[in-house]
């Protein structure tokens, strides 16, 4: 991962963007997600604005079912808005783009094809050429530090690698904004430790939007320029926190006070909104 800057120049030279500078502004404007109708009706979000600056890095935090994979899902397309809408980049959203990367907690990568098939699905879907094609692979698995891999398969990979592949698979169609959903949920602390590292690294040298949901503050407070925290079902939200914390950020700032008191900041708010989810969801 130390190579990562190197390597997007080496991007820049087969066709890629080295950086999304400018590129990646996300407004959700008065988004309200509602599944079903009439008496089966559910709310999932509530009227939700966001305004998310290019190369943002965004958290959203929340008590469980509160909607925070359905707002995601509608800023990658998957999930049409019952009213308002999310613009990206001047642009309504109206389905699922290539400017927009997902990664989802489960990987989801082909299990029929190589680490280096998976990673050059999109660019290959897209008509890029052979050469590029070659040259996009192998800056992506040296990137994430699977180069090794490349003809291996998914199963052969542990989840913290897998995970690695999910993440240049998104990247390699050069997308303006990376829309993340518990990426590392599934992965055991130390390895998890070592992807939110890696993430910034990716993240300072792309210059890319992201948007990500987590449950855990911590994450949150290591990775996020704003933390955004939704009620209860329905969700809305209900704080918008700047993290001040400089960068580059390291693990061991987590005993500072600057990460304490925003830590207390973000569990007050979101131990209201659980117990009120917990509640709901008993009845
Ligand atoms: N396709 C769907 N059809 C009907 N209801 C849905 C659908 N997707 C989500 N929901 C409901 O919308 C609500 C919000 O779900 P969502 O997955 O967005 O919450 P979440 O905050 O991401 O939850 P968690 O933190 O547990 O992953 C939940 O009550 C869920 O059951």
């Amino acid at each position: 991962m130390e190579h990562v800057v190197s390597l997007t120049d080496r991007l820049a030279s087969i066709g890629g963007r080295r950086s999304s500078a400018g590129r990646g502004h996300i407004r959700v404007d008065g988004v309200a997600i509602t599944f079903g109708s009439g008496r089966k009706a559910h709310h999932a979000v509530m009227e939700t604005s966001l305004d998310i600056k290019p190369g943002e890095f965004v958290c959203i935090l929340g008590p469980s079912g509160c909607g925070k994979s359905t707002l995601l899902s509608s800023i990658a397309g998957y999930v049409r808005p019952s009213s308002g809408e999310v613009i990206v980049d001047n642009v309504p959203v109206r389905g699922p783009g290539p400017e927009r990367g997902m990664v989802f907690q489960q990987y989801s990568l082909f299990p029929w094809k190589t680490i280096r098939e998976n990673i050059v699905f999109g660019p290959k879907v897209a008509g890029r050429p052979k050469a590029e094609l070659e040259a996009i692979g192998a800056t992506f698995l040296e990137m994430v530090g699977l180069a090794k891999f490349a003809q291996s398969y998914p199963a052969e990979l542990s989840g913290g690698m897998q995970q690695r592949v999910g993440i240049a698979r998104a990247l390699a169609n050069s997308p303006s904004v990376l829309l993340m959903d518990e990426p590392f949920g599934a992965l055991d602390a130390q390895t998890r430790l070592m992807m939110q590292e890696s993430l910034l690294e990716i993240w300072s040298a792309f210059g890319i939007t992201v948007v990500f949901v987590t449950h855990d503050v911590d994450e949150a407070i290591f990775l996020a320029d704003r933390i955004v925290i939704m009620s209860a079902s329905p969700g809305s939200v209900i704080a918008d926190l700047k993290v001040t914390l400089p960068r580059p950020r390291s693990q061991d700032m987590a005993t500072t006070d600057a990460f304490m008191e925003l830590k207390r900041a973000c569990h007050e708010r979101i131990r209201a909104e659980s117990l009120k989810a917990f509640a709901q969801q008993s009845q």
